[in-house]
């Protein structure tokens, strides 16, 4: 196996083993310290762009199965690990990690000390950097450009059921998020994330959930005029992505994270009752504190290690949105109430004035 480097914007370059696919690649450098669930991560579309860099020292143990994908593919643009098992454990299992990422075309670094990268990473901020087979590689600074693009869907796409039917925005949704739905009955429509208000209304929703996705949540700017119709119109969800894109089109800001919320165990904090969740969680922007407008959103969670914001509910339309992942995979279900949450808003939109007809 071949010598490998990560090189980072810092400068500074850790040197491993090259195994997956045997190329280079560029991207934002993360950390995840899920302590299981890589093949989920891997297959999460919101890490778009991105190298990966698993803090749980071993990976690969358990191997790739047919049923833990959240999408087709693979969207991280590389991954970077401390032990690789190559003799993966599972009655499930039909390939191993190293295969999985060759197939796909995607570079791992393995033998690396990643808990050195992290302390990097969390000193400086996520930053740019290069998996290659030289250690002087150039790491290009790049613009960031729309991901979500890149991943959502070209056409509408039709989940039968008996249940109420929701619209799901797709901005790069994982699997688990339309199985939240379809599990309890939810006929379901997943639509570009282009989609107006006006095509939106020729579905007739009876709820919109907007969904995770990669990226700066600004670089869907041209969307959230479009955005505040809808959700003035449709009892609405929006998750991670879903939730930033909500807060950016009622006028509120959003700033980057100097390292991000990427693992399984980010506690949050429901602020009506006090109550403490444990949550999944990925993402690297927040909503900024003093640009929430409070005579029209409430803050109903926030983050125990630093205290952001973790939830938004709006004061007089069915409005809510996570900052986490309700939906797990990886990570705990505890906050599966969301979702159910929601659908028991869904229906009773008649009864609701919306604020297009003030
Ligand atoms: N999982 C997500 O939806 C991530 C949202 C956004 N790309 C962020 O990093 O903050």
């Amino acid at each position: 196996m071949d010598t490998g480097y990560l090189i980072l914007e810092t400068g500074d370059v850790f040197e491993g083993t090259m195994v997956g696919k045997n190329v280079s690649s560029t991207g934002e450098v993360v950390f995840n310290t899920s302590m299981t669930g890589y093949q989920e991560i891997m297959t999460d579309p919101s890490y778009t762009g991105q190298i990966i860099t698993f803090c749980y020292p071993l990976i690969g143990n358990y191997g790739i199965n047919h049923f833990d994908n959240e999408s087709i593919g693979l969207h991280l643009s590389g991954a970077v690990i401390s032990d690789l098992c190559t003799t993966p454990s599972h009655y499930l299992a039909i390939k191993s990690f190293a295969e999985h990422l060759a197939n796909e075309g995607i570079p791992c670094l393995a033998g690396v000390d990643t808990r050195a990268i992290v302390k990097k990473i969390r000193k400086n901020g996520t930053m740019k950097g290069v998996i290659s087979k030289t250690p002087s590689k150039h790491v290009p600074i790049g613009q960031d450009n729309l991901l979500v693009k890149k991943v959502s869907t070209h056409s509408v796409q039709q989940y039968e059921g008996s249940g109420p039917h929701i619209v799901l925005v797709d901005y790069g949704y994982k699997k688990s998020m339309l199985e939240a739905l379809l599990k309890v009955g939810c006929k379901v429509s997943v639509v570009p994330y282009s989609t107006t208000f006006e095509e939106m209304q020729s579905l007739k929703p009876e709820g919109v959930m907007f969904s995770n996705g990669p990226g700066d949540p600004m670089m869907v700017s041209s969307m959230f005029q479009e955005v505040k119709k809808i959700t003035e119109n449709f009892p609405s969800l929006g998750i991670c992505l879903g939730h930033q894109i909500i807060a950016l089109a009622y006028g509120a800001k959003t700033s980057k994270l100097l390292f991000g919320h990427r693992g399984g165990n980010h506690p949050v904090k429901e602020i009506e009752s006090g109550k403490v969740w444990m949550t999944p969680q990925n993402h690297g922007y927040v909503v900024t504190e003093d640009s929430i407008n409070h005579e029209i959103f409430g803050v109903t969670y926030r983050n125990i290690n630093d205290q952001s914001i973790e939830g938004l509910k709006h004061k007089k339309l069915p409005i809510v949105t996570v900052q986490f992942h309700p939906e797990s995979h990886p990570g705990p279900s505890d906050t599966e109430h969301i979702f159910k949450e929601f659908l028991a808003t869904v229906g009773k939109a008649g009864d609701l004035k919306y604020a297009t007809t003030k």
